[in-house]
Protein backbone atom coordinates (compact mmCIF):
# COMPACT_ATOMS: atom_id res chain seq x y z
CA UNK A 1 0.00 0.00 0.00
CA UNK A 2 1.32 3.66 -0.92
CA UNK A 3 0.28 6.96 -0.19
CA UNK A 4 -0.19 8.86 -3.24
CA UNK A 5 -0.80 12.48 -4.19
CA UNK A 6 -2.28 12.75 -7.77
CA UNK A 7 -2.25 16.59 -8.73
CA UNK A 8 -4.57 17.23 -11.80
CA UNK A 9 -8.17 15.81 -11.46
CA UNK A 10 -9.09 15.74 -15.18
CA UNK A 11 -9.47 12.87 -16.86
CA UNK A 12 -6.03 11.35 -16.34
CA UNK A 13 -5.67 12.32 -12.51
CA UNK A 14 -9.66 10.78 -11.89
CA UNK A 15 -8.97 7.54 -13.55
CA UNK A 16 -5.55 6.55 -12.58
CA UNK A 17 -6.11 7.74 -8.60
CA UNK A 18 -9.26 5.76 -8.71
CA UNK A 19 -7.74 2.89 -10.03
CA UNK A 20 -4.80 3.13 -7.89
CA UNK A 21 -7.03 3.41 -4.89
CA UNK A 22 -9.07 0.17 -5.91
CA UNK A 23 -5.90 -1.60 -6.21
CA UNK A 24 -5.02 -1.22 -2.65
CA UNK A 25 -3.28 2.47 -2.50
CA UNK A 26 -4.32 4.95 0.01
CA UNK A 27 -5.34 7.88 -2.79
CA UNK A 28 -5.67 11.83 -2.85
CA UNK A 29 -6.56 13.42 -6.16
CA UNK A 30 -6.00 17.46 -5.79
CA UNK A 31 -6.89 19.97 -7.62
CA UNK A 32 -6.34 23.87 -7.75
CA UNK A 33 -9.71 24.11 -9.17
CA UNK A 34 -11.60 24.41 -5.52
CA UNK A 35 -15.51 23.38 -7.40
CA UNK A 36 -14.50 20.51 -8.65
CA UNK A 37 -13.08 19.50 -5.17
CA UNK A 38 -16.10 20.45 -3.77
CA UNK A 39 -18.01 18.46 -6.60
CA UNK A 40 -16.38 15.55 -6.36
CA UNK A 41 -16.66 15.60 -2.39
CA UNK A 42 -20.29 15.69 -2.85
CA UNK A 43 -20.01 12.71 -5.19
CA UNK A 44 -20.33 14.72 -8.54
CA UNK A 45 -18.08 13.63 -11.08
CA UNK A 46 -16.91 16.58 -13.11
CA UNK A 47 -16.50 14.25 -16.37
CA UNK A 48 -18.78 11.66 -18.23
CA UNK A 49 -16.92 8.07 -18.26
CA UNK A 50 -18.74 5.01 -18.32
CA UNK A 51 -18.05 3.17 -14.46
CA UNK A 52 -16.27 6.22 -12.96
CA UNK A 53 -18.97 7.19 -10.45
CA UNK A 54 -19.74 3.93 -9.40
CA UNK A 55 -15.75 3.46 -8.69
CA UNK A 56 -15.36 6.65 -7.18
CA UNK A 57 -18.19 5.97 -5.10
CA UNK A 58 -16.94 2.45 -3.96
CA UNK A 59 -13.32 3.63 -2.68
CA UNK A 60 -14.58 6.63 -1.29
CA UNK A 61 -16.82 5.03 0.81
CA UNK A 62 -14.01 2.04 1.18
CA UNK A 63 -11.95 4.79 2.63
CA UNK A 64 -9.00 4.34 0.28
CA UNK A 65 -9.86 7.62 -2.01
CA UNK A 66 -10.45 11.34 -1.48
CA UNK A 67 -10.31 14.24 -2.70
CA UNK A 68 -8.42 17.64 -1.55
CA UNK A 69 -7.40 21.84 -2.37
CA UNK A 70 -5.15 21.42 0.07
CA UNK A 71 -2.34 20.24 -2.36
CA UNK A 72 0.99 21.65 -0.02
CA UNK A 73 -0.18 19.61 2.67
CA UNK A 74 -0.85 16.01 -0.37
CA UNK A 75 2.58 16.71 -1.15
CA UNK A 76 3.90 16.56 2.50
CA UNK A 77 1.83 13.47 3.78
CA UNK A 78 2.49 11.20 0.66
CA UNK A 79 5.35 8.36 -0.71
CA UNK A 80 4.31 8.92 -4.34
CA UNK A 81 3.14 11.60 -6.33
CA UNK A 82 1.79 11.98 -9.31
CA UNK A 83 1.43 14.81 -11.79
CA UNK A 84 -1.68 15.16 -14.24
CA UNK A 85 -2.51 18.31 -14.90
CA UNK A 86 -3.04 19.60 -18.19
CA UNK A 87 -0.25 20.48 -21.28
CA UNK A 88 -2.27 22.40 -23.80
CA UNK A 89 -0.95 23.09 -27.14
CA UNK A 90 0.00 26.60 -27.62
CA UNK A 91 -1.03 29.07 -30.34
CA UNK A 92 2.49 27.79 -32.02
CA UNK A 93 1.36 24.33 -31.67
CA UNK A 94 3.76 23.28 -28.48
CA UNK A 95 3.05 22.31 -25.07
CA UNK A 96 2.18 24.41 -22.94
CA UNK A 97 4.38 23.49 -19.44
CA UNK A 98 2.92 25.99 -17.15
CA UNK A 99 0.45 23.44 -15.17
CA UNK A 100 3.43 20.89 -15.01
CA UNK A 101 5.86 23.59 -13.62
CA UNK A 102 3.41 25.34 -11.27
CA UNK A 103 3.57 21.66 -9.98
CA UNK A 104 6.77 21.12 -9.78
CA UNK A 105 7.37 24.57 -7.71
CA UNK A 106 4.84 23.55 -5.28
CA UNK A 107 6.37 20.13 -4.58
CA UNK A 108 9.89 21.89 -4.02
CA UNK A 109 8.40 24.24 -1.47
CA UNK A 110 6.61 21.15 0.35
CA UNK A 111 9.30 18.85 -0.02
CA UNK A 112 9.65 16.94 3.33
CA UNK A 113 11.25 13.20 3.55
CA UNK A 114 12.15 10.90 -0.19
CA UNK A 115 9.46 11.08 -2.62
CA UNK A 116 8.61 9.76 -5.89
CA UNK A 117 7.59 12.31 -8.24
CA UNK A 118 5.73 10.58 -11.14
CA UNK A 119 4.91 12.21 -14.94
CA UNK A 120 1.53 10.73 -16.23
CA UNK A 121 1.06 14.42 -18.41
CA UNK A 122 2.37 14.02 -22.33
CA UNK A 123 5.50 15.96 -21.78
CA UNK A 124 8.34 16.64 -24.55
CA UNK A 125 11.38 15.08 -24.31
CA UNK A 126 13.04 16.85 -21.44
CA UNK A 127 10.47 17.83 -19.03
CA UNK A 128 11.15 14.79 -16.85
CA UNK A 129 15.01 16.86 -15.92
CA UNK A 130 13.29 19.98 -16.02
CA UNK A 131 10.69 19.09 -13.44
CA UNK A 132 14.00 18.05 -10.98
CA UNK A 133 15.96 20.70 -11.63
CA UNK A 134 12.53 23.15 -10.42
CA UNK A 135 11.60 21.02 -7.36
CA UNK A 136 15.55 20.68 -6.73
CA UNK A 137 15.77 25.05 -6.81
CA UNK A 138 12.44 25.83 -4.53
CA UNK A 139 13.80 22.90 -2.37
CA UNK A 140 17.27 24.18 -1.69
CA UNK A 141 18.42 20.71 -2.16
CA UNK A 142 17.59 19.52 1.07
CA UNK A 143 15.44 16.67 0.18
CA UNK A 144 16.25 13.96 -1.83
CA UNK A 145 13.95 12.86 -4.23
CA UNK A 146 13.68 10.74 -8.04
CA UNK A 147 11.39 11.71 -11.02
CA UNK A 148 9.72 9.51 -12.94
CA UNK A 149 8.27 9.04 -16.50
CA UNK A 150 4.96 7.07 -16.87
CA UNK A 151 2.49 8.54 -19.63
CA UNK A 152 -0.94 7.72 -20.02
CA UNK A 153 -2.52 5.52 -22.59
CA UNK A 154 -5.89 5.26 -21.58
CA UNK A 155 -8.98 6.26 -24.24
CA UNK A 156 -11.73 8.31 -23.25
CA UNK A 157 -14.88 6.14 -23.38
CA UNK A 158 -13.02 3.22 -22.16
CA UNK A 159 -10.44 4.53 -19.73
CA UNK A 160 -11.77 2.46 -16.71
CA UNK A 161 -11.24 -0.43 -18.68
CA UNK A 162 -8.08 0.38 -20.55
CA UNK A 163 -6.06 0.91 -16.88
CA UNK A 164 -7.64 -1.85 -15.15
CA UNK A 165 -6.40 -4.23 -17.95
CA UNK A 166 -3.34 -1.81 -19.26
CA UNK A 167 -1.81 -3.67 -22.56
CA UNK A 168 1.73 -1.65 -20.60
CA UNK A 169 3.16 0.56 -18.23
CA UNK A 170 5.83 2.44 -19.76
CA UNK A 171 8.65 3.46 -16.53
CA UNK A 172 11.44 5.64 -17.16
CA UNK A 173 13.03 6.41 -13.33
CA UNK A 174 15.58 8.20 -12.28
CA UNK A 175 17.00 5.35 -9.59
CA UNK A 176 16.46 1.58 -9.80
CA UNK A 177 14.76 2.03 -6.36
CA UNK A 178 11.77 4.32 -7.93
CA UNK A 179 11.64 2.07 -10.66
CA UNK A 180 10.87 -0.43 -8.56
CA UNK A 181 8.11 1.35 -6.06
CA UNK A 182 6.38 2.57 -9.90
CA UNK A 183 6.56 -0.73 -11.19
CA UNK A 184 5.10 -2.44 -8.25
CA UNK A 185 1.99 -0.48 -8.09
CA UNK A 186 1.61 -1.55 -11.43
CA UNK A 187 1.63 -4.91 -10.70
CA UNK A 188 -1.79 -5.57 -10.50
CA UNK A 189 -2.89 -4.04 -14.30
CA UNK A 190 -0.25 -5.59 -15.92
CA UNK A 191 2.65 -7.70 -16.34
CA UNK A 192 4.38 -5.48 -19.20
CA UNK A 193 6.25 -3.32 -17.44
CA UNK A 194 8.69 -1.65 -20.06
CA UNK A 195 11.84 0.11 -18.25
CA UNK A 196 12.99 3.13 -20.29
CA UNK A 197 15.36 5.81 -19.57
CA UNK A 198 12.84 9.64 -18.15
CA UNK A 199 13.72 10.64 -22.27
CA UNK A 200 12.44 7.65 -24.24
CA UNK A 201 9.78 7.13 -21.56
CA UNK A 202 8.55 10.76 -22.73
CA UNK A 203 9.30 10.24 -26.91
CA UNK A 204 7.01 6.68 -26.38
CA UNK A 205 3.92 8.58 -25.09
CA UNK A 206 4.44 10.91 -28.55
CA UNK A 207 5.37 8.09 -30.46
CA UNK A 208 2.48 6.25 -29.69
CA UNK A 209 -0.04 8.72 -30.19
CA UNK A 210 1.54 9.79 -33.67
CA UNK A 211 1.44 5.82 -35.04
CA UNK A 212 -2.13 5.83 -34.47
CA UNK A 213 -2.52 9.53 -35.77
CA UNK A 214 -0.69 8.46 -39.03
CA UNK A 215 -2.59 5.31 -39.33
CA UNK A 216 -6.00 7.09 -39.34
CA UNK A 217 -4.18 9.94 -41.67
CA UNK A 218 -3.24 7.00 -44.01
CA UNK A 219 -6.75 5.04 -44.29
CA UNK A 220 -8.07 8.94 -44.80
CA UNK A 221 -6.02 9.54 -47.61
CA UNK A 222 -6.61 6.21 -49.43
CA UNK A 223 -10.62 6.94 -48.76
CA UNK A 224 -9.96 9.70 -50.74
CA UNK A 225 -8.54 8.00 -53.80
CA UNK A 226 -11.36 5.48 -53.78
CA UNK A 227 -13.51 8.18 -54.18
CA UNK A 228 -12.18 9.50 -57.00
CA UNK A 229 -11.29 5.65 -58.59
CA UNK A 230 -15.18 4.26 -57.49
CA UNK A 231 -13.53 2.00 -54.61
CA UNK A 232 -14.99 1.22 -51.09
CA UNK A 233 -12.19 2.17 -48.05
CA UNK A 234 -14.03 -0.26 -45.78
CA UNK A 235 -13.29 -3.25 -47.56
CA UNK A 236 -9.80 -1.62 -47.98
CA UNK A 237 -9.40 -1.34 -44.49
CA UNK A 238 -10.37 -4.82 -44.17
CA UNK A 239 -8.68 -5.96 -46.87
CA UNK A 240 -5.81 -4.72 -45.34
CA UNK A 241 -6.46 -5.17 -41.63
CA UNK A 242 -6.49 -8.91 -41.88
CA UNK A 243 -2.68 -9.14 -42.34
CA UNK A 244 -1.39 -9.04 -38.69
CA UNK A 245 1.32 -7.11 -39.64
CA UNK A 246 -0.56 -4.39 -40.54
CA UNK A 247 -3.91 -5.06 -38.02
CA UNK A 248 -7.65 -3.57 -38.14
CA UNK A 249 -7.72 -0.87 -35.60
CA UNK A 250 -7.44 2.53 -36.57
CA UNK A 251 -8.15 1.86 -39.75
CA UNK A 252 -11.58 3.47 -40.23
CA UNK A 253 -11.64 5.97 -42.58
CA UNK A 254 -14.15 9.35 -41.67
CA UNK A 255 -13.80 13.11 -40.86
CA UNK A 256 -10.51 12.96 -39.23
CA UNK A 257 -9.16 12.72 -35.60
CA UNK A 258 -10.07 15.02 -32.89
CA UNK A 259 -9.32 14.82 -28.93
CA UNK A 260 -7.73 16.30 -26.49
CA UNK A 261 -4.84 14.26 -27.43
CA UNK A 262 -3.60 13.52 -30.86
CA UNK A 263 -4.13 16.74 -32.69
CA UNK A 264 -2.45 18.63 -29.71
CA UNK A 265 0.67 15.67 -29.18
CA UNK A 266 1.35 15.23 -33.60
CA UNK A 267 1.77 19.18 -32.93
CA UNK A 268 3.88 18.66 -30.15
CA UNK A 269 5.82 16.45 -31.41
CA UNK A 270 6.44 18.87 -34.70
CA UNK A 271 7.95 21.08 -32.70
CA UNK A 272 10.46 18.59 -30.77
CA UNK A 273 11.68 17.07 -34.05
CA UNK A 274 12.01 21.29 -35.27
CA UNK A 275 13.97 22.26 -32.37
CA UNK A 276 15.85 18.87 -32.33
CA UNK A 277 16.80 20.13 -36.22
CA UNK A 278 14.67 17.37 -37.66
CA UNK A 279 12.52 17.41 -40.93
CA UNK A 280 9.52 15.26 -39.68
CA UNK A 281 7.76 15.44 -42.74
CA UNK A 282 5.60 12.32 -41.97
CA UNK A 283 4.23 13.74 -39.05
CA UNK A 284 2.97 17.06 -41.37
CA UNK A 285 1.36 15.35 -43.52
CA UNK A 286 -0.30 13.29 -41.36
CA UNK A 287 -1.65 16.59 -39.41
CA UNK A 288 -2.67 18.32 -42.95
CA UNK A 289 -4.61 15.61 -44.32
CA UNK A 290 -6.75 15.55 -41.09
CA UNK A 291 -7.39 19.02 -41.16
CA UNK A 292 -8.27 18.50 -44.83
CA UNK A 293 -10.67 15.63 -43.62
CA UNK A 294 -13.45 18.00 -42.51
CA UNK A 295 -13.23 20.06 -44.90
CA UNK A 296 -14.07 17.19 -47.68
CA UNK A 297 -16.80 16.53 -45.50
CA UNK A 298 -18.90 19.84 -45.85
CA UNK A 299 -17.88 20.27 -49.36
CA UNK A 300 -19.53 17.36 -50.10
CA UNK A 301 -23.02 19.09 -48.63
CA UNK A 302 -22.32 22.20 -50.76
CA UNK A 303 -21.72 19.93 -53.85
CA UNK A 304 -25.08 18.02 -52.90
CA UNK A 305 -27.03 21.52 -51.60
CA UNK A 306 -25.66 24.31 -54.30
CA UNK A 307 -26.12 26.18 -51.31
CA UNK A 308 -26.38 26.86 -47.65
CA UNK A 309 -28.42 29.69 -47.25
CA UNK A 310 -31.52 29.29 -45.11
CA UNK A 311 -31.24 25.27 -45.55
CA UNK A 312 -31.92 23.18 -42.02
CA UNK A 313 -29.08 21.28 -41.81
CA UNK A 314 -29.06 18.33 -38.47
CA UNK A 315 -25.79 17.35 -37.00
CA UNK A 316 -25.70 14.35 -35.18
CA UNK A 317 -22.56 14.23 -32.46
CA UNK A 318 -20.94 17.29 -30.95
CA UNK A 319 -18.47 14.86 -28.58
CA UNK A 320 -15.20 14.11 -30.69
CA UNK A 321 -16.00 10.54 -29.73
CA UNK A 322 -18.49 8.17 -28.51
CA UNK A 323 -19.15 7.78 -24.56
CA UNK A 324 -17.16 10.99 -23.53
CA UNK A 325 -18.79 14.72 -22.93
CA UNK A 326 -14.86 15.64 -23.72
CA UNK A 327 -15.44 18.27 -26.97
CA UNK A 328 -11.92 19.15 -27.17
CA UNK A 329 -10.87 19.46 -31.36
CA UNK A 330 -14.02 17.96 -32.29
CA UNK A 331 -15.16 17.92 -35.19
CA UNK A 332 -18.32 19.55 -35.03
CA UNK A 333 -15.85 23.28 -33.60
CA UNK A 334 -15.11 23.76 -36.99
CA UNK A 335 -17.76 22.19 -39.36
CA UNK A 336 -20.72 24.41 -37.18
CA UNK A 337 -19.09 27.75 -36.94
CA UNK A 338 -19.03 27.76 -40.95
CA UNK A 339 -21.99 26.16 -41.58
CA UNK A 340 -23.50 28.79 -40.10
CA UNK A 341 -21.56 31.53 -41.07
CA UNK A 342 -22.74 30.09 -44.75
CA UNK A 343 -26.24 30.74 -43.87
CA UNK A 344 -27.85 27.31 -42.63
CA UNK A 345 -29.59 26.71 -39.48
CA UNK A 346 -27.92 23.68 -38.09
CA UNK A 347 -29.66 21.88 -34.87
CA UNK A 348 -27.37 19.56 -33.06
CA UNK A 349 -27.93 16.45 -31.38
CA UNK A 350 -26.05 14.94 -28.58
CA UNK A 351 -26.50 12.53 -25.71
CA UNK A 352 -24.12 13.54 -23.10
CA UNK A 353 -21.92 16.51 -24.28
CA UNK A 354 -24.46 19.44 -25.20
CA UNK A 355 -23.38 21.32 -21.67
CA UNK A 356 -19.50 21.35 -22.72
CA UNK A 357 -20.77 22.35 -26.18
CA UNK A 358 -22.34 25.58 -25.46
CA UNK A 359 -19.62 26.68 -23.67
CA UNK A 360 -17.49 26.38 -27.32
CA UNK A 361 -19.95 27.05 -29.88
CA UNK A 362 -22.59 28.99 -27.92
CA UNK A 363 -25.90 29.58 -29.24
CA UNK A 364 -25.37 29.96 -33.26
CA UNK A 365 -27.29 26.36 -33.46
CA UNK A 366 -29.75 24.91 -31.16
CA UNK A 367 -29.08 22.01 -29.16
CA UNK A 368 -31.30 19.01 -28.24
CA UNK A 369 -30.98 15.27 -26.73
CA UNK A 370 -33.36 13.85 -29.00
CA UNK A 371 -32.38 12.65 -32.29
CA UNK A 372 -35.31 12.28 -33.90
CA UNK A 373 -36.35 16.19 -33.36
CA UNK A 374 -33.22 17.39 -34.42
CA UNK A 375 -33.38 15.49 -37.89
CA UNK A 376 -36.96 16.91 -38.39
CA UNK A 377 -37.95 19.20 -41.30
CA UNK A 378 -33.59 19.44 -42.23
CA UNK A 379 -32.59 19.58 -45.79
CA UNK A 380 -30.30 17.57 -44.71
CA UNK A 381 -28.06 16.02 -41.86
CA UNK A 382 -24.63 15.26 -41.19
CA UNK A 383 -23.03 12.68 -38.95
CA UNK A 384 -19.85 13.31 -37.07
CA UNK A 385 -19.95 11.10 -34.37
CA UNK A 386 -20.69 7.62 -34.23
CA UNK A 387 -23.04 7.55 -30.98
CA UNK A 388 -25.08 4.30 -30.73
CA UNK A 389 -28.32 6.89 -30.82
CA UNK A 390 -26.82 7.69 -34.05
CA UNK A 391 -25.94 3.83 -35.08
CA UNK A 392 -29.49 2.50 -34.14
CA UNK A 393 -31.35 5.09 -36.35
CA UNK A 394 -34.71 4.03 -37.65
CA UNK A 395 -33.72 5.29 -41.70
CA UNK A 396 -37.36 4.88 -42.62
CA UNK A 397 -38.63 7.37 -39.82
CA UNK A 398 -35.55 9.49 -40.59
CA UNK A 399 -37.00 9.56 -44.22
CA UNK A 400 -39.96 10.39 -43.05
CA UNK A 401 -39.12 13.05 -40.80
CA UNK A 402 -36.33 14.98 -43.07
CA UNK A 403 -37.35 17.83 -45.68
CA UNK A 404 -35.38 15.70 -48.46
CA UNK A 405 -33.34 12.32 -47.65
CA UNK A 406 -29.83 13.54 -47.78
CA UNK A 407 -27.18 12.46 -45.03
CA UNK A 408 -23.24 13.40 -45.00
CA UNK A 409 -21.60 10.83 -43.17
CA UNK A 410 -18.79 11.06 -41.95
CA UNK A 411 -18.49 7.70 -39.54
CA UNK A 412 -19.28 5.42 -42.42
CA UNK A 413 -22.42 4.31 -40.34
CA UNK A 414 -24.97 2.50 -42.91
CA UNK A 415 -24.38 -0.37 -45.65
CA UNK A 416 -24.61 1.50 -49.15
CA UNK A 417 -27.29 -1.04 -50.27
CA UNK A 418 -29.21 -0.60 -47.31
CA UNK A 419 -29.40 3.45 -48.14
CA UNK A 420 -29.77 2.70 -52.31
CA UNK A 421 -32.85 0.55 -51.49
CA UNK A 422 -34.32 3.52 -48.68
CA UNK A 423 -33.95 5.91 -51.12
CA UNK A 424 -31.27 8.33 -49.57
CA UNK A 425 -28.74 10.13 -51.22
CA UNK A 426 -25.84 9.27 -49.11
CA UNK A 427 -22.53 10.90 -49.18
CA UNK A 428 -20.36 8.94 -46.81
CA UNK A 429 -15.76 8.89 -46.30
CA UNK A 430 -14.24 6.82 -49.48
CA UNK A 431 -17.19 4.81 -50.66
CA UNK A 432 -19.50 5.19 -53.79
CA UNK A 433 -21.68 7.83 -53.15
CA UNK A 434 -25.43 6.97 -53.32
CA UNK A 435 -28.07 9.40 -55.33
CA UNK A 436 -31.97 9.75 -54.42
CA UNK A 437 -34.13 9.68 -57.17
CA UNK A 438 -35.88 12.42 -55.18
CA UNK A 439 -35.22 16.17 -55.72
CA UNK A 440 -32.16 17.10 -54.77
CA UNK A 441 -30.67 18.70 -57.97
CA UNK A 442 -26.68 18.67 -57.94
CA UNK A 443 -25.18 16.04 -55.55
CA UNK A 444 -22.52 13.99 -55.96
N1 LIG B 1 -7.61 12.94 -21.60
C1 LIG B 1 -7.00 11.83 -21.98
O1 LIG B 1 -7.63 10.91 -22.49
C2 LIG B 1 -5.51 11.65 -21.78
C3 LIG B 1 -4.95 10.39 -21.96
C4 LIG B 1 -3.58 10.23 -21.81
C5 LIG B 1 -2.78 11.32 -21.48
N2 LIG B 1 -3.35 12.53 -21.32
C6 LIG B 1 -2.48 13.65 -20.90
O2 LIG B 1 -2.64 13.80 -19.49
C7 LIG B 1 -2.62 15.19 -19.12
C8 LIG B 1 -3.90 15.57 -18.42
O3 LIG B 1 -4.95 15.42 -19.33
P1 LIG B 1 -6.48 15.56 -18.88
O4 LIG B 1 -7.31 15.36 -20.08
O5 LIG B 1 -6.70 14.73 -17.68
O6 LIG B 1 -6.47 17.10 -18.46
P2 LIG B 1 -7.66 18.04 -17.96
O7 LIG B 1 -7.42 19.34 -18.61
O8 LIG B 1 -8.97 17.36 -18.13
O9 LIG B 1 -7.41 18.17 -16.39
C9 LIG B 1 -6.28 18.78 -15.84
C10 LIG B 1 -6.60 19.18 -14.40
O10 LIG B 1 -5.43 19.74 -13.82
C11 LIG B 1 -5.83 20.81 -12.95
N3 LIG B 1 -4.69 21.69 -12.68
C12 LIG B 1 -4.09 22.58 -13.50
N4 LIG B 1 -3.07 23.18 -12.86
C13 LIG B 1 -3.01 22.67 -11.63
C14 LIG B 1 -2.17 22.89 -10.50
N5 LIG B 1 -1.16 23.78 -10.55
N6 LIG B 1 -2.40 22.18 -9.37
C15 LIG B 1 -3.41 21.29 -9.32
N7 LIG B 1 -4.25 21.03 -10.34
C16 LIG B 1 -4.05 21.71 -11.48
C17 LIG B 1 -6.97 21.47 -13.70
O11 LIG B 1 -7.77 22.24 -12.82
C18 LIG B 1 -7.70 20.24 -14.27
O12 LIG B 1 -8.70 19.79 -13.40
C19 LIG B 1 -2.34 15.94 -20.42
O13 LIG B 1 -0.95 16.12 -20.55
C20 LIG B 1 -2.84 15.00 -21.49
O14 LIG B 1 -2.18 15.18 -22.72
C21 LIG B 1 -4.70 12.73 -21.44
O1 LIG C 1 -10.01 4.20 -36.83
C1 LIG C 1 -10.16 5.26 -36.22
C2 LIG C 1 -9.93 5.38 -34.82
C3 LIG C 1 -10.12 6.62 -34.22
N1 LIG C 1 -10.50 7.69 -34.94
C4 LIG C 1 -10.65 9.01 -34.28
O2 LIG C 1 -9.46 9.28 -33.55
C5 LIG C 1 -9.73 10.10 -32.43
C6 LIG C 1 -9.12 9.53 -31.16
O3 LIG C 1 -9.76 8.32 -30.84
P1 LIG C 1 -9.25 7.41 -29.63
O4 LIG C 1 -7.83 7.10 -29.81
O5 LIG C 1 -10.18 6.27 -29.52
O6 LIG C 1 -9.53 8.38 -28.39
P2 LIG C 1 -8.65 9.16 -27.31
O7 LIG C 1 -9.43 9.08 -26.05
O8 LIG C 1 -8.30 10.49 -27.86
O9 LIG C 1 -7.32 8.29 -27.07
C7 LIG C 1 -6.06 8.57 -27.70
O10 LIG C 1 -5.37 9.62 -27.04
C8 LIG C 1 -5.12 9.35 -25.64
C9 LIG C 1 -4.48 10.60 -25.07
O11 LIG C 1 -3.12 10.68 -25.29
C10 LIG C 1 -4.22 8.12 -25.52
O12 LIG C 1 -3.94 7.88 -24.15
C11 LIG C 1 -4.91 6.92 -26.18
O13 LIG C 1 -4.06 5.79 -26.12
C12 LIG C 1 -5.22 7.28 -27.63
O14 LIG C 1 -5.93 6.22 -28.27
C13 LIG C 1 -11.27 10.21 -32.38
O15 LIG C 1 -11.65 11.46 -32.95
C14 LIG C 1 -11.76 9.06 -33.25
O16 LIG C 1 -13.00 9.31 -33.84
C15 LIG C 1 -10.73 7.58 -36.31
O17 LIG C 1 -11.08 8.54 -36.98
N2 LIG C 1 -10.56 6.36 -36.90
Amino acid sequence: MKKIAVIGTGYVGLVSGTCFADSGNQVTCCDIDQLKIKGLTEGIMPIYEPGLKELVHKNVRKGSLKFSANISQEIKDAEVILIAVGTPMTSSGKADLTYVKQVAQSIGENLNSYKVIVTKSTVPVGTGKLIESVIREYDNGKHPFDVVSNPEFLREGTAIKDTMNMERAVIGATSEKAFQLIAEIHKPFTANIVKASLETAEIIKYAANAFLATKISFINDIANICERVGADVTEVSTGIGLDSRIGNKFLQAGVGFGGSCFPKDTAALLHISEDCGYDFKLIKAVIETNEGQRVQLVKKLLLALGSLQGKTISVLGLAFKPDTDDIRSSPALDIIPYLTEQGAIVKAFDPIAIVEAKKQIGYQCTYSEDIYETITDSDACMILTDWQDVKTLDLPLVKHLMKQPLIVDGRNLFELEMMKQLGFTYLSVGRPAIQSESNISKAI
